[in-house]
């Protein structure tokens, strides 16, 4: 159990608190951003809406699915189910706005965990400063989180899936490969291990989305945009199939990315490979921009758009097992 439960002086379960109790608690600990108009409290949440047009993104994570209590705690979970949503919404080239957070709990839940969930939240938000606006509890057999995040895209156009086009340059913001590694240790649990790769594992607790590499690439001229959610080549594959083109990725550019990992996949005899091409959940940044873009802070390429059927190719480098995650394989 994590260091803020233990700390927190009273650990009553949300049965033994009640269902309004534990909201109160939870809301108490969101402060509003600026873009607030009206906060948690009523029947719904008002939020400036800058550019009269809204983005909106939701993604639910299942404990057991997406995170376990053993290994994270109630903080980290809070920010990593903020970060994956808030990287959607700079997916599109836009900037976040608002969070909105559904909470099903099992009944001997302590109400400290949802008060760390919640700071881990905010805790996120507040890297793009934005707050937690409202949400919605209930009682479930396991801990289920659904976040919504709400955005706005300043006056472009949204960076979709399918404006890819030959000639394009495909560019990455962020690590891969990272969350995949940290997966991998957890999945051991040997507490050697975790110790002496503690930056990887913390990696897949907690992703670091390049967020403000979204908007930048918008207003770069981006042409395709996506988070890495599931995979590089599953993810790159959207791209690929929605704008009608071949993604010929260069070994050499992901190379950096393989050497983070090559001490911790030499320990536990895995490819870094894999988890840099098939591995999800760190939450980078890839799409494409027409050749000769100045790159924002942060943005690299890795590969250019070529003519052809549409799938993303590697060359020299064996295709992984796995090109990505998919909840039900
Ligand atoms: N149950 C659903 N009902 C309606 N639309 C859905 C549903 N599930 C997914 N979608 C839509 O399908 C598209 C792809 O969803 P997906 O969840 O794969 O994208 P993502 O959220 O970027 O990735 P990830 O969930 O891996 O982080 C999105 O536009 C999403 O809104
Ligand atoms: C306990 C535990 N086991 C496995 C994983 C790995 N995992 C779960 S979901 C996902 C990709 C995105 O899924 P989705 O598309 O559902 O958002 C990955 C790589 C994890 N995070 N926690
Ligand atoms: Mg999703
Ligand atoms: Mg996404
Ligand atoms: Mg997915």
């Amino acid at each position: 159990m994590d260091a803020e439960v233990q700390a927190t002086p009273t650990t009553p379960t949300v049965r033994e608190a009640g269902e309004f109790a534990v909201v109160a608690a939870v809301t108490a600990r969101l402060p509003q951003s600026a873009l607030v108009l009206l906060g948690p409290g009523d029947d719904a949440a008002v939020v400036r809406a800058p550019d009269g047009r809204v983005v909106v993104t939701t993604d639910v994570l299942v404990e057991g699915v997406h995170f376990r209590r053993d290994w994270s705690s109630a903080l980290e979970v809070g920010r990593k189910a903020a970060a994956q949503n808030l990287a959607d919404v700079a997916a599109m080239g836009a900037v976040p706005t608002s969070v909105v957070v559904g909470l099903a709990a099992p009944a001997d839940l302590p109400v400290a965990w949802a008060e760390s969930l919640a700071d881990g939240l905010r805790t996120e938000c507040a890297v793009v400063s934005v707050s937690v606006v409202g949400g919605d509890m209930t009682r479930a057999g396991q801990v289920v989180i659904s976040v919504t995040a709400l955005g706005d895209l300043e006056g472009r156009d949204p960076v979709t899936r399918s404006g890819a086009r030959p000639g394009d340059l495909v560019v990455v913001a962020g690590r891969l490969g990272r969350s995949a590694a940290g997966l991998a240790l957890h999945l051991r649990g040997d507490a050697g291990l975790l110790q002496r790769h503690a930056e990887l594992a913390a990696a897949h607790r907690v992703p670091a989305p390049p967020y403000a590499a979204g908007p930048a690439l918008a207003r770069a001229g981006a042409s395709a945009l996506l988070d890495t959610s599931d995979g590089l080549l599953q993810d790159l594959g959207h791209v690929a199939r929605g704008s009608g083109v071949r993604l010929e990725l260069d070994a050499a550019a992901l190379e950096d990315d393989v050497r983070a990992l090559a001490a911790c996949a030499e320990e536990l005899g895995e490819d870094p490979w894999a988890w840099v091409l098939g591995g999800g959940e760190d939450h980078a940044l890839a799409g494409c921009v027409p050749a000769g873009t100045a790159l924002p802070p942060g943005v690299r390429v890795v590969g250019r758009v070529v003519a052809g059927s549409p799938e993303v190719v590697v060359p020299g480098v064996a295709r992984p097992g796995s090109t990505g995650w998919d909840s039900y394989r």
